[in-house]
This record gives structure tokens, C-alpha cells and sequence, in this order.
């Protein structure tokens, strides 16, 4: 499905990594590792088709995601390290805000999706007002909506308590359960949850 096939990505006159290529399947999870500022975010945000590499490509089914970007953009799902939701809005606003946005059409009563997240008694409550972990929750619930195929998440587990962790690896396994596949960084060691997770980590350079 993703195909990175030889990325090089330079910040402030440092490459993070060069000559870098990998492949991701169906069904398959990948988490990237690596010290503080080795460079994670700054791959994913590659991946994701947000900013170019320096040298080499993205292919998303054969095809380069820099040329063929609706495609890309309707199969995939990116969450950011930063929540991305509307402070002013309440939950369901929220929810229903980015199913406008991205064209998405759901069954589902959002209501009950953020009853499902533990939301219950909040969904319309201003998004400001709840606590860090609520609204990474409501970030979060995009994963109950979304069709994409691939999803790439920046530190999901970011203010998610134990529960919430729960919760969001049984989505996990229900996408790749699917066909889908996963790339995300996070600093938990995540293999007795999913021993078929593959492991990249990127080494610190100076
Ligand atoms: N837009 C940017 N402009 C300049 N430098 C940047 C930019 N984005 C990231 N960097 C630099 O690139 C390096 C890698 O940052 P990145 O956020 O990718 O690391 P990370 O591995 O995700 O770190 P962390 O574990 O702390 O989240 C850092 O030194 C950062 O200062």
C-alpha cells in the first residue's frame, strides 16, 4: 500500500535521516521510535503528504503521493500530537465540523460514538471546557468515523488514561483486523498488544 522508497529529510541544516525506505502493508502496524527530535514527527508529516522530502518519494499504491493527492488524501487519516479540535465548539459540533469537511457521511449517532469514548454527559459541552485527555477523546473519536485505509498517528496516547488506552487498541486491532494499516509514534512499548508490530526507529544524528 505506502511505499518510501529512499526519503531524505534535512531541519535546521540537520539530516534526521537519509537513504530511508520501507514498505507498509495491509494489515501490518508500524511504530516509530526514537530520542526526542530524532525526527518522528517530521517523517509522518512527510508521509502524510503535509511537506516534501528533500530527495526520494512516497508512493501510495504505485503511485507518487505528490502527484496523485486526492487519492492519497481519501484513504488516509492523520492525527496530529495536537488535538486539531475546536475549543469553541462542543464535542458533537466537532465531530460533525470534520465529517462536513472531509465529505464523510456516517450511520452513526455521534452522540453514541462519544458515549462509546467515555464522553458521556459532555458532548455538548464547549470543547475548551474539558480536560486534556477528554479532548485528545474527542480527537480521537475521527477513528470510529473515518473509511480512511491508513492511519498515521502522532503520540495517541498522549493524556488518554489506562481505559482510554484500552479503548483505542481494540480500534486499533479492529482496523488492522480489516485490511487497514497503522503508522504512529509513541513512546509506550506497545508488542504485547500487538506482537505483529514492526518497530523503525530512528537514531538521533547530529
Ligand atoms: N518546521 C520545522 N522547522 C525547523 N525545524 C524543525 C521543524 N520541524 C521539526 N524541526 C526540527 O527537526 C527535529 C526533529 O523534530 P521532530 O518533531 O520530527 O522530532 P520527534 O522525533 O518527533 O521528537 P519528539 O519525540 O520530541 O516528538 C527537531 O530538532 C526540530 O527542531
Amino acid at each position: 500500500m505506502l511505499k518510501v522508497d529512499s526519503i531524505c529529510c534535512i531541519r535546521q541544516d540537520r539530516c534526521l535521516f537519509e537513504d530511508l525506505s520501507f514498505e507498509l502493508h495491509q494489515g501490518q502496524i508500524v511504530q516509530l521510535e526514537g530520542q526526542n527530535g530524532a525526527g518522528k514527527t517530521s517523517l509522518l508529516r512527510i508521509l502524510a503528504g503535509f511537506v516534501r522530502a528533500e530527495s526520494g518519494k512516497v508512493l501510495w499504491q504505485g503511485q507518487d503521493i505528490a502527484k496523485d493527492n486526492l487519492q492519497f488524501a481519501s484513504d488516509t487519516l492523520y492525527i496530529g500530537h495536537k488535538t486539531g479540535v475546536n475549543g469553541q465548539l462542543t464535542a458533537v459540533e466537532n465531530l460533525a465540523f470534520w465529517l462536513e469537511t472531509h465529505g464523510l457521511e456516517t450511520q452513526q449517532d455521534l452522540h453514541d460514538v462519544l458515549a462509546q469514548l467515555g464522553l458521556v454527559g459532555l458532548e455538548d459541552v464547549p470543547v475548551r471546557l474539558l480536560s486534556a485527555g477528554q479532548q485528545r477523546r474527542v480527537a480521537l473519536a475521527r477513528l470510529w468515523l473515518n473509511k480512511a485505509t491508513l492511519w498515521m498517528l502522532d503520540e495517541p496516547f498522549t493524556a488518554v488514561d489506562k481505559k482510554g488506552v484500552v479503548l483505542l487498541q481494540q480500534q486499533f486491532k479492529k482496523h488492522l483486523a480489516q485490511g487497514g494499516a497503522i503508522i504512529l509514534t509513541s513512546h509506550q512499548d506497545l508488542t504485547e498488544h500487538f506482537p505483529e508490530l514492526s518497530r523503525l526507529v530512528l537514531e538521533y544524528r547530529f
